[in-house]
């Protein structure tokens, strides 16, 4: 703090004006930078796995991973009136208003904040243009990892998700082994089976039905090509096809990350 008040009493200097005018006039800019979180962010459609190896990424490189998807359900599970509007929209697979999300996402980083993190992992954020330009005013982000993964089986692996409503974990019971295709090369992806002790209490979210998971591939469709220019644009995007398990994919991602300089050697090892 005395370092940037010296500095500033040499710039004032310099330029012939007061230092407290300059102090003023720098307000803005330094309210900004502070606020400048660094993220990462995952893209792709439901199914695709975003929260899975977003989740393992931010572990890997020990920064936080926020999911868009987790603080909606957490405000679902609320009995209120507003939790009761929010999961009608999200289980007839809409999206929520960007300015709502956009809220809820910057309460999450202040909190954050308080806690000194110090950068983030986003997934399911942003799902609109109007939410990618936002975010780039708040967050420099420093990666869009574009995750895809063939359609038929984004929808058998949404069907397949589990929660443990016990210890809180995700799996996904789909034994995906398809032949190749005209289209398709061939796909293996073996099941992420539950332990015997949380089988008595796998949920399946309210949304991941057939009706609603077909309408949530819609939206994507419509709002990804926006989204992807944003970070294109900021020259930030990375695209990545998936095909194969998590064993096969997880060292796959990482050196993609490696080569392109986000992730140390160090970092990977851990
Ligand atoms: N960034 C967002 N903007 C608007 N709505 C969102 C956003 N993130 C999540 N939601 C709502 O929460 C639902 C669940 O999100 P998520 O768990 O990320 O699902 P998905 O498996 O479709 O990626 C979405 O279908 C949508 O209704």
């Amino acid at each position: 703090m005395l370092q940037r008040a010296k500095v500033i009493a040499q710039v004032a200097q310099h330029a012939g004006i007061k230092p407290d005018i300059l102090q003023e006039a720098l307000k803005p800019t330094v309210t900004a930078i502070q606020r400048s979180v660094p993220s990462w962010v995952f893209l792709g459609p439901p199914g695709v796995g975003k929260g899975t190896y977003a989740s393992r990424v931010a572990d890997a490189l020990g920064i936080a991973h926020i999911s868009a998807g987790d603080l909606v359900r957490t405000v679902m599970k609320e009995q209120t009136e507003l939790g009761r509007k929010v999961a009608t929209v999200v289980n007839e697979g809409n999206l929520l208003p960007d300015s709502y999300v956009l809220q809820l996402l910057q309460k999450r980083l202040q909190e954050g904040a308080r806690r000194g993190e110090e950068g983030v992992l986003l997934d399911g954020f942003p799902r609109t243009r109007a939410q990618a330009e936002s975010l780039l005013t708040f967050s420099d982000v420093q990666l869009a990892l574009n995750l895809s993964l063939r359609e038929d089986v984004l929808i058998a692996k949404c069907l397949a998700r589990r929660n443990c409503k016990e210890c809180g974990k995700n799996f996904n019971v789909a034994d995906i082994d398809l032949p190749a295709s005209p289209t398709a090369p061939a796909i293996k992806m073996p099941p992420l089976m539950p332990p015997s002790g949380c089988m008595a209490y796998l949920e399946r979210r309210s949304d991941d039905n057939f009706t609603t998971v077909k309408r949530r591939l819609e939206v994507y469709h419509s709002e990804a090509k926006p989204v992807e220019e944003v970070f294109r644009q900021a020259g930030v995007l990375k695209d990545f096809h998936i095909t194969g398990g998590i064993s096969e994919t997880f060292p796959r991602l990482l050196a993609a990350l490696q080569a392109r300089g986000s992730i140390t050697e160090e970092k990977q090892a851990a």
